[in-house]
C-alpha cells in the first residue's frame, strides 16, 4: 500500500494535483470536504464565531477519509491532516478561539493522532507540498471562484492568506513524518501545460523511486504498479 499526501496553502492546486496524479498512477483520490461543507462559509461570514467548529468539523472528515484511504491499496490524499494544527493554531493567534477551545482542541488531535498510530500504517509514504507565491494564490482563488474566499468580498482575508503562508514555511521545514518534496506551483502550470503536467509528475515519480515506492526501472510506458 502507498499513500501520497498533497499539502500547501488554499488554492495552491492539491485537489487539481490530486486528481491528475492519481489518474497517472492509477490510485483513488480523496478529497477533503469543500462544497458539501455547511460550517465553511459560516466560517468566512463570522470566523470568531465558528473557527472552533470548523476545525473540528475538519479534524472529523479528515480523520474520516484517512480511515478511508486505509481501506484502499494505493491512494492520494489532497491535504494531510498534519496542516490541520496550522490552520488552527494561526486562527487561535488572531484571537478566533478561547483558550478552553485551544485546549480542547489540541485534546481531541492528540487523541486522533495516538488512533493514527494504532492503523496498519501510521504515515503516508510521501508528501508532496506544493509552494505558491501569494499572487499566485489570489489567481487561483479567484480562477476557482468561492465567492466567500474572495478578496472582493472581504479584505481582511488579504492579511488572513498572508498570514496563511509565513505559516507554511516553517510548518514545511519541520514536516518528517515521511519523507517529502516541493513542487514549485508558480512555475508549472499542471492544469494547462502537458509539458509542465509532465515535468511535475516525473519530479513525483523520481521521488516515488528515491523513497522505493516505484521499482527504478519504471517507466510511463510500464502498467503503472505502486510497489508496496
Ligand atoms: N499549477 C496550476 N496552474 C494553473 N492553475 C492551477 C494550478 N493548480 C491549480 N490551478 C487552478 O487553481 C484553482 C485552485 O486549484 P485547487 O486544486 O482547487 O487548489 P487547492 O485544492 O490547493 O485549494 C483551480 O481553478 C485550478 O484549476
Ligand atoms: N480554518 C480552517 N480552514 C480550512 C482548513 N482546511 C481547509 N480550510 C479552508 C480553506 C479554504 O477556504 C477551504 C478549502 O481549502 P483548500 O486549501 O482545499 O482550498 O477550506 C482548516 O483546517 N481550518
Amino acid at each position: 500500500m502507498t499513500v501520497i499526501v498533497l499539502s500547501g496553502p488554499i488554492g495552491a492546486g492539491k485537489s487539481s494535483l490530486t486528481g491528475i496524479l492519481s489518474k497517472y498512477l492509477g490510485t483513488k483520490p480523496f478529497y477533503e470536504s469543500v462544497d458539501d461543507n455547511p460550517v465553511l462559509p459560516l466560517f468566512y461570514a463570522d470566523p470568531k464565531k465558528y473557527a472552533f467548529l470548523l476545525q473540528v468539523y475538519f479534524l472529523n472528515t479528515r480523520f474520516h477519509s484517512i480511515k478511508d484511504a486505509l481501506t484502499q491499496d494505493n491512494n492520494v490524499l489532497d491535504r494531510s491532516i498534519y496542516e490541520d494544527a496550522l490552520f488552527f493554531q494561526m486562527n487561535a493567534d488572531i484571537g478566533r478561539a478561547t483558550p478552553e477551545e485551544v485546549d480542547t482542541y489540541y485534546e481531541l488531535l492528540h487523541n486522533m493522532m495516538g488512533e493514527l498510530d494504532r492503523m496498519p500504517k501510521k504515515n503516508p509514504d510521501l508528501l508532496v507540498h506544493i509552494n505558491v507565491s501569494y499572487d499566485t494564490m489570489i489567481k487561483r482563488i479567484q480562477k476557482r471562484g468561492r465567492p466567500y474566499e474572495q478578496l472582493s468580498h472581504d479584505s481582511t482575508l488579504e492579511d488572513y492568506y498572508k498570514r496563511l503562508l509565513r505559516y507554511y514555511k516553517p510548518w514545511y521545514d519541520k514536516y518528517d513524518y515521511s519523507p517529502k518534496m516541493e513542487i514549485d506551483g508558480d512555475k508549472y502550470d499542471f492544469m494547462s501545460s502537458e509539458e509542465d503536467r509532465e515535468i511535475v509528475l516525473d519530479q513525483i515519480v523520481d521521488k516515488l523511486k528515491e523513497v522505493g515506492k516505484l521499482p527504478m526501472d519504471w517507466d510511463k510506458s510500464t502498467d503503472i504498479q505502486i510497489e508496496a
